[in-house]
């Protein structure tokens, strides 16, 4: 029942790009997010912290209640969303020490478009705050100084070893990743980021999310999961080839390592979504997925939600075997040894509706920056008759879009 303790305010607004949007929000610099679907037709801008939910654990029922106590407080109806994510594992991982892993915000104010319509939710704001939130900033456009590999070496090590033990038996699949760091001249500002990544076609989401000094970004064009009107939308998408190989569709879609690869990621994805759903439908074989500078293969699956919401099929889904590997367990295990904690790459991250209905897409394609420094993520899938030579040159290409990003290559 609504004590009508939050204060909600909404109304419709005129268009405004999102990169003029952020620009405009400068005093909330450290306290913003954004997110826009594939087809970009959709996004949302969170700015400033109204509530932020944030805890120690990746814990979906946490979430879900608190978010629920918060809801019953606010005045109904409104269009709420929470926004965040859960790190990618337990471990604490010095570059993500600013974000919960478990961390999720309900703005001050929320921005979200849908067909080139804004609507606007103010929490506990005056009137007088609502008209005067805006400062005018002037975006300093920062050059690139550096790029280096952080660990290449280990990471050719980590997939030889893991070749190994695959060939041992020890588990079918594991996704190792590596790190590049990117030094600018000046701080990277979001609006910066914003409006360079909406000139580029990624056939990806975007996501951006601030907390003080920290900004995480993500171009993945992996969707986790997605409910709406109770039905599960999810996907597997695993099996890479560089766009610039001659024929590379048809090679991908021909070649026995990345529909290996491809396999296991579509088994764990149904057995996962099998207990809560019904009426499960999926293609016999995968489809290819065209991205800016690659090509996946891709297997779209939907069902019928018939128990759990938005969190708690993310949670079951987390890790797909696209990011861990398979068997699940003895994956995570072997990439805790080898690489460490990976805080929000590779990590489920998107919103949840009063409702329990959201989307949540898988992490990757990303970087953590703090102030002038970006460090990038990349992995790939490891079988056992991977090689490390190849899955490094795999990496490369998957750093494109973030390089692109910073100006690094065009
Ligand atoms: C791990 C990443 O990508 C994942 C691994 C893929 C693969 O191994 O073929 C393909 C898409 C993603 O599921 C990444 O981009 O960092």
């Amino acid at each position: 029942m609504s004590t009508g303790n939050i204060q909600i305010k909404e109304q419709a607004g005129a268009y405004e790009s999102p990169a003029e949007l952020f620009k405009a929000a400068a005093r909330y610099k450290g306290e913003r997010y954004f997110y826009m679907n594939k087809d970009k037709s959709e996004w949302l801008i969170g700015l400033g912290h109204a509530y932020i939910i944030k805890d120690e654990s990746r814990n979906p029922e946490l979430i879900t209640e608190q978010f629920q106590a918060l809801l019953d407080q606010a005045e109904q109806p409104h269009h709420i969303r929470l926004f965040g994510g859960f790190q990618f594992d337990a471990g604490d991982s010095s570059l993500f020490d600013a974000f919960g892993h478990s961390h999720f915000i309900w703005p001050k104010i929320q921005i979200r478009c849908q067909h080139n319509q804004l609507t606007y939710t103010y929490t506990d704001m005056t009137d007088e705050e609502i008209l005067n939130w805006r400062s005018d900033d002037e975006i300093k456009a920062p050059v690139v100084q550096s790029v280096a590999n952080l660990n290449e070496g280990q990471f050719l090590h980590n997939v030889a070893t893991a070749v190994e033990a695959m060939k041992a038996g020890q588990f079918d699949k594991v996704v190792l990743s590596r790190q590049k760091k990117v030094v600018m001249d000046a701080p990277v500002d979001s609006a910066w980021l914003i409006e360079r990544g909406l000139q580029n076609e990624e056939y990806s989401y975007f996501l951006l999310l601030e907390e003080q000094e920290s900004t995480f970004v993500s171009r993945t064009p992996e969707q986790l999961v997605k409910v709406e009107d109770h039905q599960l939308s999810t996907n597997a998408i695993a099996g890479t080839m560089a766009r610039e190989i001659d024929q590379a569709a048809q090679k991908l879609m021909n070649d026995a390592k990345n529909r290996v690869e491809h396999d296991i990621v579509v088994r764990s994805i149904t057995a996962d979504i099998e207990p809560f759903t019904s009426r499960m439908n999926l293609p016999d074989a995968p489809e290819i997925m065209t991205n800016r500078f690659v090509y996946h293969l891709y297997t779209p699956i939907t069902a019928q939600l018939e128990k759990g919401n938005v969190l708690s099929i993310s949670h079951a889904l987390h890790p797909t075997p696209a990011l861990g590997g398979f068997p699940k367990e003895a994956a995570a295990t072997f990439i805790e040894q080898a690489e460490g904690d990976r805080g929000f790459y590779g990590a489920p991250m998107g919103y949840v509706t009063a409702d329990g209905e959201g989307e949540f897409v898988v992490a990757i394609r990303s970087m953590l920056i703090k102030e002038n420094i970006a460090v990038l993520f990349a992995g790939c899938g490891v079988v056992e008759d991977s090689v490390p030579e190849a899955e490094f040159d795999e990496t490369e290409t998957k750093f494109k879009p973030m390089l692109q990003l910073l100006g690094v290559t065009e």
